[in-house]
């Protein structure tokens, strides 16, 4: 069994996977937490000294280990759903879940999580609304592409999203 979430910045992946992992009794994974390991760097380092283009790639090939794993719950960078190839592989093995949120929400989350400064450097040289508005839209249809499941977050916390989420997989049969 693999569950894997996917979604934009600040719609709860890393939050709702570690929870989600815990109740199913399954080893959690965060793909972003597993590069930094990897590499010894922040992202926000990697992404100073090297650029997007090279954090894309380890990126890339970090998903694609992932795709030879089983039995996690893998929760994904919010760009990962731009690697087609490693993320049909992924597609194939597991129940994909998108977390959306609005964009003043999102805004919000990204601008109150202390964690922002060292994982989520700016993507572009636009401001963060626009930016925000501008890559989710670029994305979107790739998250509708892979997900099995698609969750509203804005008025949920964190136990009620893992709920909808444990919900889905049994009448889905997979718990
Ligand atoms: N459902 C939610 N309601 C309120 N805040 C949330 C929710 N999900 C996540 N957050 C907060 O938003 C920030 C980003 O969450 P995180 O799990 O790191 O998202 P992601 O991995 O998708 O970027 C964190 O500060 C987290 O506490
Ligand atoms: O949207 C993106 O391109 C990114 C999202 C981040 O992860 P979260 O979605 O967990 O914030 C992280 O992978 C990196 O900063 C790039
Ligand atoms: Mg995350």
């Amino acid at each position: 069994m693999k569950i894997v979430l996917i979604g934009f910045r600040a719609t709860g992946k890393t939050s709702v996977g570690k929870e989600l992992a815990r109740r199913l009794g399954l080893p959690f994974l965060d793909l972003d937490e597993y590069i930094v390991n990897k590499v010894g760097k922040s992202i926000t380092e990697i992404v100073e000294e090297k650029g997007w283009p090279y954090f894309r790639e380890l990126e890339k090939e970090a998903l694609y280990e992932m795709g030879q794993r089983d039995n996690l719950v893998l929760a994904l960078g919010g760009g990962s759903v731009m690697h087609t190839d490693e993320m049909d592989l992924i597609k194939a093995n597991s129940s994909l879940i998108w977390l959306k949120a609005q964009p003043q929400v999102i805004l919000l989350r990204l601008e109150q999580d202390e964690k922002s400064c060292s994982f989520r450097p700016s993507l572009t040289n636009k401001s963060l609304e626009e930016e925000v508005a501008c890559i989710l839209a670029q994305r979107e249809p790739l998250y509708q592409r892979y997900a099995d499941l698609i969750i509203e977050t804005d008025h949920l916390n964190t136990e009620e999203v893992v709920a909808k989420i444990i919900e889905f997989l049994r009448q889905a049969g997979v718990i």
